[in-house]
């Protein structure tokens, strides 16, 4: 039978959705084989009428990927920009921003943060104090409120997403469903179909899905997770994904410099001199020894 390009839109196990034009095809990969990442574009084997069998997938332009020192989960493929959103409530964790920052870095993924919930005004003032130390490493920051002026957000929103493949990442609690459901036409109703297709029961919040908003714009959505291990980072990958280290690189006095406890370190006399903020760099610490742990320590 016919080869078909596809997107995948959704997986769930080694179960993958693949679209093509309005149609939905249920794909398995062959063998064991589970690489394949929602949002990437896929040569598929018809073998039925609404199923299919993944040959081969096409080069990624970013692969964005979460690992621990066992295994790595792929989040999506092929997105351009991040929409990282938090909230004036719940409370937000600087550590879980400052992953997803990092991890867009390393993937050169565009970052973008969306405060939401702006209507609860008595907690605004300390969450943009917050805030302002990513917009101070020059992510933008979009202040919304879904909830009491959905219009502006939309209106602030849907230009941001044109012509972008976007994934949202986002603590549990801070408006992210209503945030898709808001910027996505009939969102529910996709996310039903993709569970039907694939079978997936009541867990529909449980699985990476891609929303295709037109031609060339994209909207994924991840399930909530508490941790964003970034294993595979190598040490030099990680120094240039802290964007406010960049001035700092070559100028220390060791070349081979780890910026941990050497002395004469240019990025260590920054955190000092208050130019680099001690909690980005202890995370930079963490993710240094995370990435040395190997299986077996
Ligand atoms: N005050 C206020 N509440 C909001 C706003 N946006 C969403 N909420 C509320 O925040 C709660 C969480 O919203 P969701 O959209 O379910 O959040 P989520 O981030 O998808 O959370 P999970 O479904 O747990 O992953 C809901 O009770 C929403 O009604 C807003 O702009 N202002
Ligand atoms: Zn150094």
């Amino acid at each position: 039978m016919a080869h078909l390009t596809a997107t995948i839109i959704a997986a769930h196990g080694r179960h993958y959705l693949g679209q093509i034009d309005g149609e939905l095809l249920h794909c398995v990969t062959r063998g064991k084989k589970s690489d394949v990442a929602v949002g990437d574009r896929v040569d598929i084997k018809r073998t039925s009428p609404n199923q299919g069998v993944i040959e081969a997938i096409a080069e990624r332009k970013t692969l964005l990927f979460r690992s621990d020192q066992y295994k790595s989960k792929l989040l999506a493929a092929n997105v351009t920009q991040m929409l990282i959103v938090v909230a004036t409530e719940p409370g937000f964790s600087d550590d879980l921003v400052s992953r997803s920052l990092v991890a867009a870095e390393a993937a050169g993924v565009t970052p973008h943060i969306i405060l939401n919930k702006t209507d609860v005004t008595e907690l605004l003032p300390k969450v943009r104090q917050r805030v302002a130390l990513y917009a101070g490493l020059g992510y933008p920051v979009h202040e919304v409120s879904v909830r009491a002026n959905p219009d502006a957000a939309r209106a602030l929103l849907e230009p941001l997403l044109a012509g972008q493949s976007s994934i949202f990442i986002g603590q549990s609690g801070m408006g992210k469903s209503s945030l898709i459901n808001l910027l996505v036409p009939d969102a529910e109703i996709a996310t039903r179909e993709i569970s039907a297709a694939l079978d997936t029961g009541k867990h529909t919040t449980t699985f990476t899905r891609l929303y295709a908003i037109d031609q060339d714009t994209s909207v994924i959505d991840s399930p909530g997770f508490q941790e964003f291990g970034l294993y595979h980072l190598s040490e030099g990958m990680l120094e240039r994904a802290f964007v406010e280290f960049a001035p700092h690189l070559g100028k220390c006095k060791f070349y081979n410099c780890h910026h941990l406890n050497e002395p004469a370190c240019a990025v260590l006399e920054a955190v000092t001199s208050g130019n680099i903020a001690p909690i980005r760099h202890d995370l930079y610490r963490q993710l240094v020894h995370e990435a040395s742990q190997t299986i077996g320590y």
